[in-house]
């Protein structure tokens, strides 16, 4: 039986600032709300209007065919927490709608995969692709033809120009600009502000302007 919107209540996996967000995201988007699950319960100053579940063992509580699953965790660097997350909820048949603030402008011929998350006053134009449980936040630019693997967080303000190509599981930090045509490997990081001009490795952590390997000792 097709399900309406009407009966699906929405869960947030995590309670904390990313959560947040989605709040405001589900309220422009106008879906009901079912409450949030995470390992304790939210500090104070969490919305009543979002009640706790309890923890993982809550999603064995919930109705498959009426709960949508939306993916709470953010990053600051490697995102692999919020891919577990995704891929353990969608292995036990839970689904995560792709999700667009009203205030986003999606141009024509975009794909976006299941669980995309893309916030307030992001902008993607012709022919981009953003693959499952990628996250596009606040104020991203998405130019054309870009490629965005899964699992892929572009943090507030990110500038991505024609014809990127992001890895999956990549963290891309806030306010970073990345040329044209270039190629990000998977589960790389870019360092908040960077400016990448040349193709980054898998794996690698780039920071800076023009961006260069982060030296570890
Ligand atoms: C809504 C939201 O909040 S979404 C989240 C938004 N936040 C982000 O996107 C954060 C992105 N993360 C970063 O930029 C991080 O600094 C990282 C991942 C690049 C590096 O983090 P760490 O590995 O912890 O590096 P650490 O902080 O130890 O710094 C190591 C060195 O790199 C430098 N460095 C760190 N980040 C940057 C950066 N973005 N640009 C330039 N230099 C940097 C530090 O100054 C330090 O230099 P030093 O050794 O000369 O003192």
């Amino acid at each position: 039986m097709k399900r309406s919107a009407a009966d699906i209540s929405h869960v947030i996996l995590g309670a904390g600032g990313h959560a947040r967000s989605l709040l405001g995201l589900l309220a422009a988007c106008d879906l009901r709300l079912g409450g949030c699950i995470a390992p304790a319960a939210p500090e104070v100053g969490w919305p009543a209007s979002c009640p706790w579940l309890g923890n993982d063992a809550a999603l064995g509580r919930l109705d498959i065919a009426r709960a949508a699953l939306v993916n709470g965790l953010g990053s600051v660097g490697p995102t692999a927490l919020r891919r577990q997350v995704f891929d353990t909820a969608r292995k036990r048949g839970f689904t995560f709608p792709t999700l667009v603030h009203p205030s986003a402008i999606v141009a024509e011929h975009v794909a976006l995969f299941e669980g995309a998350q893309v916030l307030a006053g992001a902008i993607l134009q012709a022919g981009v692709t953003v693959e499952e449980n990628v996250l596009l936040n606040t104020g991203c630019i998405v130019d054309h033809g870009c490629w965005i693997g899964a699992h892929t967080h572009l943090a507030p303000g990110v500038t991505l120009s024609g014809s990127v190509t992001i890895g999956s599981g990549v963290h891309v930090g806030t306010g970073a600009v990345i040329l044209q045509g270039v190629r990000i490997g998977d589960l790389a990081i870019v360092g908040a502000g960077a400016v990448v001009t040349r193709d980054v490795t898998p794996g690698a952590t780039v920071v800076g302007n023009p961006a260069r390997s982060l030296a570890r000792p």
